[in-house]
């Protein structure tokens, strides 16, 4: 195992040795307090551009479940088809695996998708670094070569654009109401809750002008970056408001850009939400969920259009969890209701939708 250092924008270093893929990598350094799902978060394209830091200690102990792909094409078990995260952060990586499912280890599973992967590092303390000075960029770097990577760029990148679809692609044609899915870098989870209920899904690019398709309901789903790259998706939204009242349900990033075509401005947050245990209530109720969540950016509530309510709040800091629409079917989450991995205590949104298809 390589000798790493893993140092932050601001100078603050963290030694280790390298697990996975040898190769020096530059990255946003994001923090995960869940205590499981590295395969889910890993092919979770909304991790494109990170360096994703477990705060939980063991790591690996599980293993990798197989690429196994169902007769739609989707993953049986990875929410896309590789590894979309930078790196991967850990503070005990287990050599040793038991899992009924494992078909490999992790180390093995980075090093053929060429992901670096670090262990070693005390992940609590670089938590408590990031809590306290704001999510920062950062390097991997290997201790026998010179540091010759450029810091990478986050913001003002377009990852949507990076991982979307460029295609149209079409999950159980003909079965019955149709819902157009915008892939921002969608994960299969939320394909797998739709088809699940019977709903036939017709997957198009980010960008794609779907309004003057035949269809029932709009979904917008996850996506790395910041949600202000994605102005194309905004005004194709705007557009289907203004077109009819049909159904949109947004989730993650599928939130803040229904929330900035009604009018509402994004803002950063200081290190994100990342875990299986964020409490959201849900407005006008007493009704609390445990969430699971990966975002970097909010909306602002206070900026929301006149005919736009908050639908759910988190109860840590306040910030926006949720839209909905005062009079037409159009409501979201920042939180992810297909889970994947994570509780499964919202998926009623899925149904909620699928509901409102009829
Ligand atoms: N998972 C997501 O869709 C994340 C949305 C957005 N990229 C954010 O970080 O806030």
């Amino acid at each position: 195992m390589k000798n790493v250092t893993l140092v932050l924008e601001d100078g603050t270093k963290f030694h280790g040795k390298s697990f996975g893929y040898d190769q020096p990598v530059a990255g946003e350094v994001v923090f995960n307090t869940a205590m499981m799902g590295y395969p889910e978060s890993l092919t979770d394209p909304s991790y494109a551009g990170q360096l994703m830091t477990l705060t939980y200690p063991l790591v690996g102990n599980y293993g990798v479940p197989p690429f196994t792909v169902e007769p739609d094409g989707i993953a049986t078990f990875m929410e896309s088809d590789k590894i979309y995260a930078s790196a991967i952060i850990v503070a005990d990586y287990s050599e040793e695996y038991s899992h009924w499912n494992a078909v490999e280890s992790l180390a093995d599973w980075l090093k053929r998708e060429h992901v670096p992967g670090i262990t070693g590092i005390d992940t609590r303390q670089l938590t408590k670094v990031l809590r306290e000075h704001g999510v920062m960029m950062g390097k991997i770097l290997f201790d026998d070569e010179p540091d010759n990577i450029p810091q990478a760029d986050y913001e003002g990148v377009n990852f949507v654009d990076l991982v979307s679809c460029k295609e149209i692609i079409r999950y159980n044609e003909g079965a019955g109401k149709k819902v157009v899915l915008v892939d921002c870098g969608v994960k299969n989870n939320i394909i797998r809750c739709l088809t699940n209920r019977g709903v036939e899904v017709v997957r198009v690019p980010w960008n794609y002008d779907y309004t003057s398709m035949d269809f029932d309901g709009l979904f917008l789903g996850n996506g790395p970056g910041d949600p202000d790259m994605c102005e194309d998706a905004v005004q194709i939204i705007r557009k289907q408001m203004s077109l009819s009242r049909k159904p949109i349900c947004g989730i993650c990033m599928g939130n803040q850009l229904l929330a900035k075509a009604g009018g509402a401005t994004i803002y950063k947050l200081k290190y994100g939400h990342r875990s299986h245990n964020q409490p959201v209530r849900e407005v006008g109720t007493n009704k609390c969920y445990v969430t699971s969540q990966n975002h970097g950016y909010a909306v602002d509530a206070k900026t929301l259009g006149k005919d736009w309510r908050e639908l759910f709040v988190n109860m840590n800091d306040g910030s926006n969890e949720g839209v909905c629409h005062v009079e037409n079917p159009w409501f979201t989450s920042q939180f992810h209701p297909e889970a994947c991995s994570g509780p499964v205590d919202t998926e009623f949104m899925f149904d909620r939708f699928v509901d409102k298809l009829k």
